[in-house]
């Protein structure tokens, strides 16, 4: 047996143009053009890429795209100047402040500065509070990208065995609450986790958001689960280029999952897809407008 593939790729292209389209109705109807604010502070290479393709992916989708590179030096008050410049700046429906932060800045105190109502990442307390009490809430994006792969292959989760390894508060846990909305019986792993193979094996949906390169084998899936692949892992290849893997083993999973996602490929393009998603929604709620994806 051979697992289905899951084109993340695809989907979010598809996405991409409900969210274009969106885009449209909103200019020509309220004369309203969503703007996505990214601040990137430092040189993190893997970061500008994402930030790259955000930017022209907004653009694409008739938005506009506001890129803000500070210096890896810059001061937590600097940065929180910018996101309150930013907050008060009504051609801003979302702000995406690009994460791990360098050191000597909190990432928990910038996240609570920016506008909940702005907060494209859904990473405020607010959003993450509203989340897990079932009241609306921009909800983060990579999680809603794994729930729409994982409906591609099953149009209803209800009752299903959902395993997912990892709990940060970007990935892990959101991913769990929307299971829980989508009526799976959620089980989150972390390093913690007794038997974690063990553990994997019981999934009939598994997410895995580990950030360990490959760490998931074939032998800890349950045939014909289906595996949604978040990790995205950079390894050295033996011509001293890098590649990029996931947290599963993909070529062992094959074998044994009935569907799985890519990496590249899989959740990473619906990241950027939801982003887009997520900031025309604000666009509407800001201008009194009934969000129209
Ligand atoms: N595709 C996309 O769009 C995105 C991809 N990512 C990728 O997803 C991965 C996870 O990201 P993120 O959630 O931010 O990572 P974090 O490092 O914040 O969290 C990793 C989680 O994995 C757990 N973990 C680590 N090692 C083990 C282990 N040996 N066994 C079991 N659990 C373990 C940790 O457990 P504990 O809490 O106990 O330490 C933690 O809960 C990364 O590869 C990241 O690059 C992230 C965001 C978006
Ligand atoms: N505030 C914040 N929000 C985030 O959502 C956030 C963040 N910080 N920091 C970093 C992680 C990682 N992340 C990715 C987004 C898209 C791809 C992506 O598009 N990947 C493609 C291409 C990868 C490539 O080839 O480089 C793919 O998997 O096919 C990957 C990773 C968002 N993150
Ligand atoms: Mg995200």
């Amino acid at each position: 047996m051979t697992a289905r593939i899951i084109d993340g790729k695809a989907t979010a292209a598809a996405l991409r143009q409900d969210v274009a389209k969106a885009v449209e109705t909103l200019k020509a109807d309220h004369g309203v053009t969503p703007g996505l604010a990214v601040v990137l502070v430092g040189e993190d290479p893997a970061s500008a890429v994402y930030v790259r393709n955000k930017g022209k992916q907004t653009v694409e989708a008739g938005m506009n795209s506001y890129e803000h590179r500070l210096d890896a030096a810059t001061s937590e008050e600097e940065l929180l100047d910018l996101v309150r410049k930013l907050n008060a700046d009504p051609a801003v429906n979302g702000i995406l402040v690009q994460l791990p932060l360098p050191a000597q800045i909190d990432s928990a105190a910038v996240i609570a500065t920016i506008d909940p109502a702005k907060d494209v990442d859904g990473f405020h307390v607010i959003n993450a509070g509203r989340l897990a009490t079932g009241l609306p809430a921009l909800v983060p994006c990579t999680p809603v990208g794994c729930v729409i792969l994982a409906r591609q292959v099953h149009a209803d989760l209800t009752g299903m065995e959902a395993i997912v390894v990892g709990r940060s508060n970007i990935v892990g846990k959101p991913v769990a609450q929307l299971l829980l909305n989508e009526n799976c019986t959620v089980t989150i792993a972390h390093s913690r986790t007794r038997d974690l193979a063990g553990v994997c094996r019981r999934a009939d949906l598994l997410i895995a958001a580990v950030g360990r390169p490959e760490m998931i084998r074939g032998n800890w899936i349950k045939p014909g689960a289906t595996v949604i692949d978040v990790g995205i892992n950079r390894v050295p290849k033996d011509d001293g280029k890098t590649r990029l893997v996931g947290d599963v083993a993909y070529d062992e999973a094959l074998k044994v999952a009935g569907a799985i996602t890519p990496v590249p490929g899989g959740v990473g393009p619906m990241t950027i897809a939801c982003l887009l998603r997520n900031t025309v929604e604000a666009a509407c709620r800001q201008n009194g407008i009934e969000p129209i994806l």
